[in-house]
């Protein structure tokens, strides 16, 4: 049995994790904090984790965390970086559902997140958590800095082909539509019912902090720069994200089936992607409360134009699922133990 702590246990990605953890074979959950329900047990606060959860949420404390094996950072950005030096001082592995880690270039994320990094120092030895592309380095790493919701999404369904080269790395669109759990659970006026309710919007066209997340990753795919247009939507749903993504092929390089066969070949041994028939149209519904990302393929009019369709659970794949899927990698135990779960439907 690892101890793990928590911190910020009572938002969306926190519960999600003690969802998830609960169950696992391998974890005691020891610590969770959170600053505004510090005293009340996390039960009463989630009757759903009564009989498997025994914690009181704590203020944030560095000595209690650092008597846990592994800190899950469930907490807005520039929160992690303020203690993830001291954890790893003291043996603690960390992983971060935040963005503090994710960029490798600290001025980029300074300009992203509005703030300057504390700890750039640990950027080079953070490992983006994808494990689809950095299985074997999260098995050694200290420091997993967990992906975010869209860059999962897009990066699972464009990987295949820009590692082959058979893209047109200029002309990448992503068109990404998000459901309301992905802003987190504060109050705010535009998340409100009322707001978000039988209505629909894209969002920060001219530039979303994930395009550089998804741009680093692809680059790294791919072996040169990309251009990609990430487009993000808010849509009148709880959970789930749904990427339509638009690659140019060339007919002489690759045929849709070539394609579908390459990418059934590439995630054939992935046990959290799923590549659809050819054709298919995978639904998020499909996925809610499972660490899976359903993938398929299109070419309409059999023209130039290959369209992704990838969805995932904002909160799992997206966020904790993958987060305990690193957990697992890091410390040798199974890669699936706590996420066994198909989804809900309907
Ligand atoms: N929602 C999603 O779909 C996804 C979210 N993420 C990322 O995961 C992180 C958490 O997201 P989410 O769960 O949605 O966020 P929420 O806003 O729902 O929850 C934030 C949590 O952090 C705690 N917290 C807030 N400020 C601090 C602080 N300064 N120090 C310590 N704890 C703090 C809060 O509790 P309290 O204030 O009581 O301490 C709360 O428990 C964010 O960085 C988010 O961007 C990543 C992928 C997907
Ligand atoms: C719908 C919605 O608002 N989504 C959030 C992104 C999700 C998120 O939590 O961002 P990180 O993965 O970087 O932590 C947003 O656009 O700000």
């Amino acid at each position: 049995m690892i101890r793990a702590g928590i911190v910020g246990g009572t938002g969306y990605t926190g519960v999600e994790l003690l969802r998830i953890l609960a169950l696992h074979p391998n974890v005691e959950v020891a610590v969770v904090t959170s600053r505004a329900d510090a005293g009340t047990r996390v039960d009463a606060a989630y009757p759903s984790l009564r009989g498997v959860i025994d914690v009181v949420f704590s203020i944030p404390d560095v000595e209690a965390l650092a008597g846990c094996d592994v800190v899950f950072f469930a907490t807005p950005n520039g929160t992690a970086m303020l203690m993830t030096l001291t954890l790893l001082d003291r043996g603690v592995k960390v992983i971060d559902l935040s963005a503090d880690f994710r960029l490798k270039d600290a001025a980029e994320w300074s300009v992203w997140y509005g703030m300057e990094h504390v700890c750039p120092e640990l950027l080079p030895e953070a490992i983006y958590g994808l494990p689809e592309v950095n299985r074997e380095a999260i098995k050694n790493a200290r420091l997993v800095a967990n992906p975010g919701c869209y860059p999962t999404s897009v990066q699972l369904g464009f990987l295949p082909l820009l590692e082959k080269g058979l893209a047109d790395v200029g002309q990448l669109i992503a068109d990404v539509k998000s459901g309301v759990s992905g802003a987190g659970r504060k109050a705010e006026l535009a998340y409100l019912m009322s707001e978000t309710g039988e209505s629909f919007k894209a969002y920060a066209v001219s530039g979303h902090r994930h395009l550089p997340e998804i741009s680093q990753g692809l680059k790294l795919a791919a072996g040169a720069s990309v251009n990609l247009t990430f487009v993000p939507h808010l849509i009148p749903m709880i959970r789930g994200i749904h990427a339509t993504l638009y690659a140019q092929v060339s007919h002489n390089k690759a045929s849709l089936e070539e394609i579908q066969a390459l990418y059934e070949q590439r995630y054939a041994y992935e046990p959290c992607v799923d590549v659809l028939p050819s054709g298919s149209h995978p639904d998020t519904r499909n996925v809610k409360g499972s660490n899976k990302c359903q993938i398929s393929l299109h070419q309409p009019q059999g023209g130039q134009t290959i369209v992704i369709l990838s969805v995932i659970d904002n909160l799992v794949k997206g966020a904790a699922g993958q987060a305990v899927q690193n957990m697992n990698l890091m410390f040798g135990f199974p890669e699936l133990d706590g996420l066994k779960t198909l989804a809900l439907y309907p």
